[in-house]
């Protein structure tokens, strides 16, 4: 999911946009890619999004050259017409071994489509999912975080942030090159403060953008909360999740949904120095210390002491780092192409595939939520992973539990509003009693709510297995394409339920943002009256504050 401004696209009408994306600057050395749709064969699907499906095709005038094509449902994209043409821009100027440039990009229909060079291997993210899912080994993240430092150390001397670094966007071929790709919501920084009247110095630190954007695991927790806005090493903190994601197949906070993950960004915040408290975590070996200590570095709640990319290249974890081919060797050798990944995905995300393993899970943490409840979050540099704390526990426990399950579900959302609805007589010591007494109420509440969805969300499951049993049944009688087409339609829907859930998932969280400044602006305006009654008090004789605080 990408949090951009929602979208005004209804005036693109087929036809009208038509770019092309040089992919050097000296347009006479490149193959110039026909933009228009009647030049390209679709061979297969290879890829889908919130709203574009990526397709493998060839290019039938340039003798049939294989590319990839992404085809951006026009009105379901959250970008505006604005955003894709500034993409374009950006990516026409950017020429770097490290960044997938597009060949070009037109509209057909309601949909844009953008024809870029076919990375054979897919998205390190499809490849994890499918053959690594507990991670790469070190030697081969190496490779990959130095080839998209690269990338990025060269994107940020030219001011742009790419503001979605996650393992979905990074790319290789065949060969074993690694390209950052997808730069849909890019952002230059000289744009933005033109555009707010800002006087640009490439190395001023008043550089800064303000709108929320990227993917909610891999967001920079001053992206999401910061009033300030937010610069360059918001990417590096992107960088270090990833770095987490390729080391163990998920980034941090993944068995929460995006929402929640955001809101625990913006009430807790992971303190990097408790990490010595879990010295006795499993996996301590797995990883080396300069791997670790390259990690910290990203992920410090301060931006600025997160180093920059160029100095991160410079980091001795890279010093023994090996060439592309690593990957060829222990990578791609065996590894299914990316069609064929892409068809198991799509049987294994139906609803009826969920084993019983699956559901032992479920249970198990439905367990351990009604025992928990989390006060905070670190980063365990040790087990590499962003821990929760759990008051007054000891971290062998705490590491158990995370090592076994995972955790979070409503209850730690319930705990987040609890702080959410009075964070200021909490921290600064005032509200007085009846605190405790909300907490309690709510979480009952809760807790009743998180039953009703999940016996809901069982419910759906046995009609859904039902459906699939009697669709199975008609199955013998149905042609492959009738079948196919079902479960275009089925998947269809559930996506739309997801971004259905998604939409509201995000408005609850506008509204939780409305409710805490709402409460901090009760409370600026009781510390105001409050310093004016000691005011009048002052002014009438020390026998007046007495009066005043016994009112
Ligand atoms: N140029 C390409 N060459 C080969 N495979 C590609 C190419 N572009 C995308 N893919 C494949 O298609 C999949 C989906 O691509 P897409 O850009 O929609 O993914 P995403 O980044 O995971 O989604 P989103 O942008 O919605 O977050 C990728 O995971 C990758 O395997």
């Amino acid at each position: 999911m990408k949090l951009s401004r929602l979208n005004s696209l209804r005036r693109v009408q087929s036809g009208e946009l038509i770019m092309k994306l040089p992919d050097d600057h000296d347009d006479s050395k490149r193959p110039q890619f026909p933009p228009d749709s009647t030049s390209y064969k679709i061979i297969d699907e290879i890829g889908i999004g919130v709203s574009a499906v990526v397709y493998k095709a060839i290019c039938i005038p340039m003798n049939s050259a294989v590319v990839a094509i992404k085809a951006i449902d026009l009105d379901r994209s959250r970008a505006d017409f604005d955003d894709i043409r500034r993409e374009a821009k950006i990516l026409s100027l950017l020429s770097h071994p490290n960044i997938l440039n597009a060949h070009c990009s037109f509209t057909v229909d309601r949909r844009l489509w953008v024809v870029m060079p076919f990375m054979s291997a897919g998205s390190l993210q499809s490849i994890i999912s499918s053959s690594f899912p507990d991670g790469l080994p070190e030697p081969c993240i190496a490779v990959v975080l130095r080839e998209i430092l690269h990338a990025l150390s060269y994107l940020h001397d030219q001011g742009h942030l790419h503001r979605d670094i996650k393992a979905g966007n990074i790319l290789i071929d065949s060969n074993g090159s690694v390209k950052l790709a997808d730069f849909g919501v890019s952002a230059s920084i000289f744009e933005a403060n033109s555009k707010q009247g800002v006087s640009i110095s490439p190395l001023s630190t008043s550089m800064m953008l303000k709108e929320v954007a990227g993917t909610p695991y891999w967001m920079a927790p001053e992206v999401i909360h910061s009033h300030n806005g937010y610069s360059l090493k918001a990417d590096i903190w992107s960088f270090g999740i990833t770095a987490l994601e390729l080391a163990h197949g998920r980034p941090p906070l993944s068995h929460l949904p995006p929402s929640k993950s955001l809101l625990l960004k913006i009430t807790r915040r992971f303190r990097f120095s408790d990490y010595e408290n879990h010295r006795n975590c499993k996996n301590k070996n797995k990883f080396s210390k300069g791997f670790k200590e390259l990690v910290a570095s990203c992920l410090d709640q301060e931006p600025s002491r997160r180093p920059c990319a160029e100095k991160l290249l410079k980091h001795p974890f890279f010093k023994n780092c090996k060439g592309p081919d690593l990957l060829v060797k222990t990578i791609l050798q065996g590894l299914p192409s990316v069609e064929e990944r892409f068809k198991l995905g799509k049987l294994q995300r139906l609803p009826s595939m969920k084993t019983e393993e699956d559901e032992e899970e479920e249970e198990l943490e439905k367990e351990i939520i009604k025992q928990r409840r989390i006060s905070g979050w670190n980063f365990n540099e040790d087990g590499l992973e962003l821990d929760p704390v759990f008051p007054g526990e000891n971290c062998e426990e705490e590491c158990s539990i995370i090592e076994e399950k995972g955790s979070g579900d409503l209850s730690e959302w319930c705990s987040g509003m609890s702080d959410l609805s009075s964070p200021v007589g909490n921290e600064r010591g005032g509200g007085g009693g009846g605190g405790e007494e909300e907490v309690v109420d709510r979480e009952s509440i809760v807790g009743g709510l998180v039953a009703l969805k999940r016996s809901l969300d069982e419910q759906r499951r046995a009609v859904g297995s039902l459906i699939e049993l009697i669709e199975g049944e008609k199955g013998g009688e149905m042609s492959r394409e009738e079948q196919m087409g079902r479960l275009m339609e089925k998947m269809t829907k559930e996506l739309e339920n997801e971004r259905k859930r998604n939409f509201e998932l995000e408005m609850e969280l506008e509204f939780l943002r409305l409710q805490i400044s709402a409460a901090y602006n009760n409370n600026n305006n009781n510390n105001n009256n409050n310093n004016n009654n000691n005011n009048n008090n002052n002014n009438n004789g020390g026998g007046g504050a007495s009066t005043a605080i016994n009112n």
